[in-house]
This record gives C-alpha cells, sequence and structure tokens, in this order.
C-alpha cells in the first residue's frame, strides 16, 4: 500500500557518512569520466553538453532512431528529456530506454512540461513503464506525474517544491520491479531546496543559486549530472538516492560559488561552468555539511528502498 499522505520524520542534518560518500563520488565522477548519452531537447543540447564536460563526465548527443539503442548498450548511462520531443526522437529514445534495460544502463527521465502539454504527459507515462532509475523534474511536472496536478506553466513551476512532497513519495514508491530485482526508482524535485527520495528516505538539499532559473536549461543539464553521478555511483556501491542527492549538492554548490560576484545570467552561466571544474572535493563535504538534511517516511506500508548493491541508505541520518 502506497500512503497518500505520507508522514515524514523531523528531518536532520546528513550524517559524516552520506558527507564522506559525497565527497568521494564527486572525485570520481571528475576521475572516471562516465559516457552519458543524452537524448534531450534542442534548446539545452549544447549547455547541457558543456556543463557535463566542465564537471568531468563525457557528453554524447545521441538520440537518432537506428542508432540510439545500439549506444545506451555501451553508455554509462542515459538521459532522456522530453523537452522537445519530436517524433523521430521519441522513437529513438523508445529505442534507446529498451536497450538501457536489457544492458543494465541506468536511465534518468526529464518530464519537461508534463502536465502542461498532453503528448509529451503521455509519453511520459509510457516512459515510466521501462522503469527509470530516476524521475527528475520541478515541482510542477512531479505532482502530474503522480497525477495530483495540472502541470506548470510552461517548462516552469507554479508549484513549491513542499507541495510536491506527497507526490515524489508516492510516484517512488510506485516505481515497476522487474522480478524483484529491478533498482528503486528515486524521484528528484528541484527548487529554492531540492528533494530527494526513494520513497523511504527524503534528503533536502537547499543553497544553490536562483540564477540557475534565469539562463535555460538549469533543469535540464541537472538531469545529466544526475545520471552521471548514478552510474558511478553504483560503480562505488553506493545507493542510488545517494548518489542523486550528492549531484544535487555538487550542482548547487558550483551555482552558489559561481553567483558570488556574477551581475546577471550571462556572466552567471560561464562562471557556472568554471565552477562545476573547480568545486573541491572540500568544498561540497561544506555545503553538505550545511545544506542537507534527512527525514524518513514514517509510513511505509512495506519495506521499500532495497538496494541490490548492499549499501545502506539509512546512514545518511
Ligand atoms: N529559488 C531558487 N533558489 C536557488 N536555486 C534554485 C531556485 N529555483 C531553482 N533552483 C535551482 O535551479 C536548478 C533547476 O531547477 P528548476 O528551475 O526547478 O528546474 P527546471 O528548470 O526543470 O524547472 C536546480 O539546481 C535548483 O536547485
Ligand atoms: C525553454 C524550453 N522550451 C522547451 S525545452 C526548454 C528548456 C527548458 O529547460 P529547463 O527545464 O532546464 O528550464
Ligand atoms: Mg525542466
Amino acid at each position: 500500500m502506497v500512503p497518500m499522505s505520507p508522514t515524514l520524520s523531523d528531518p536532520v542534518p546528513a550524517g559524516d557518512g552520506f558527507t564522506r560518500r559525497a565527497t568521494a563520488l564527486t572525485a570520481a565522477v571528475r576521475a572516471t569520466s562516465p559516457l552519458i548519452q543524452c537524448a534531450t531537447n534542442q534548446v539545452v543540447a549544447n549547455f547541457t553538453a558543456n556543463v557535463l564536460l566542465a564537471a568531468g563526465p563525457a557528453p554524447a548527443m545521441v538520440d537518432v532512431p537506428g542508432e540510439a539503442g545500439e549506444f545506451a548498450a555501451i553508455a554509462s548511462a542515459l538521459l532522456v528529456n522530453l523537452g522537445t520531443p519530436h517524433e523521430a526522437q521519441r522513437v529513438g529514445m523508445l529505442e534507446a530506454v529498451g536497450a538501457a534495460t536489457v544492458h543494465g544502463t541506468p536511465w534518468v527521465l526529464d518530464p519537461v512540461a508534463a502536465g502542461a502539454v498532453g503528448l509529451r504527459t503521455r509519453f511520459a507515462h509510457e516512459l515510466l513503464t521501462h522503469s527509470p532509475a530516476v524521475v527528475r523534474g520541478n515541482a510542477s511536472e512531479i505532482l502530474a506525474l503522480a497525477g495530483t496536478g495540472s502541470g506548470g506553466r510552461g517548462v516552469d513551476a507554479t508549484d513549491d517544491v513542499d507541495a510536491a512532497v506527497p507526490g515524489a513519495v508516492r510516484l517512488a514508491l510506485t516505481a515497476t520491479r522487474h522480478d524483484g530485482a529491478a533498482p528503486t526508482r528515486v524521484v528528484a524535485v528541484s527548487g529554492a531546496a531540492d528533494l530527494i527520495t526513494d520513497g523511504r528516505d527524503v534528503i533536502r538539499v537547499g543553497g544553490g543559486s536562483e540564477l540557475l532559473t534565469r539562463v535555460t536549461g538549469g533543469g535540464c543539464a541537472l538531469g545529466a549530472i544526475i545520471a552521471a553521478f548514478v552510474a558511478t555511483g553504483r560503480v562505488e556501491r553506493m545507493t542510488d538516492v545517494e548518489s542523486v542527492a550528492a549531484a544535487h549538492a555538487f550542482y548547487s554548490a558550483a551555482a552558489e560559488r559561481a553567483a558570488a560576484g556574477t551581475p546577471g545570467p550571462g556572466s552567471f552561466q560561464a562562471a557556472f561552468l568554471d565552477a562545476l571544474a573547480t568545486v573541491t572535493p572540500a568544498d561540497i563535504g561544506a555545503f553538505v555539511g550545511g545544506h542537507a538534511r534527512v527525514a524518513r517516511v514514517q509510513d511505509a506500508a512495506e519495506p521499500i528502498g532495497q538496494n541490490p548493491r548492499g549499501a545502506d541508505a539509512g546512514d545518511t541520518r
């Protein structure tokens, strides 16, 4: 049974264990440069590739039917972003997620403008049946997918992250599981303070900069960073929920640094790329210590958040 309105324990600062793992994961993403396949929208493809390159991973924008599936077999992770979902791209996306499932490639769904536009909302629901490891979006997109919202204003949210907590938990708990072996679905909601949940732990990551909403692709490029952190996190035997939270912390720490001393969106965009490349493990540790808090869903009716890789997400507290 999935609770309609989950009760959360009082949030506490993320523990030293999570801080240490988030720091190590950031370093590992830089050092190992995972190959991230992006089937993304035409507005943000260039910015997304630059964000990945600055952070360490190798981007490849491969969404063409006939090769998208072939590539998903060799990619470290896949991002599927519905910002401009032309017909051919939708075919390529289905090919890619099919191959990702067969080959165990983790993939991230960003349902841009879900709820606001019918076709992509229906397509997002179809994609959910292919077991994304992570669904990431703004509060209005997540509420729409959870069935309790009607979308935002185009690609922008009109709901607060807090309003999306029940929907995010429910979406995480209704993950499709194949033979009980599929990874738990993680749902990540961005906004003034981001929320990441696997239906059991709810991690909040504050800080960052509002300037991320004044350049296009602030959310879309975050999806690519999440894909990179999940791919590397699985190698490092981290849970997906911790890897996604670490990705948010890394991204927000870089944004906060970039915003300091930049007068507006133009210089912020350049400074953000610089910060993604230069933010240090120590910076991440300090950021997590100051901005990450964890609560537990109290009334989960079944054991959830199983981790097929054996690490312990409970250590986030
Ligand atoms: N008010 C805010 N203050 C600080 N950071 C924010 C704010 N709103 C959004 N962000 C950040 O901007 C990024 C994109 O989030 P968001 O704007 O919600 O996504 P989208 O572009 O998909 O709508 C995230 O890293 C989020 O933390
Ligand atoms: C403006 C726009 N229109 C279709 S996709 C897109 C980019 C949305 O980027 P983000 O969701 O990161 O704000
Ligand atoms: Mg978005």
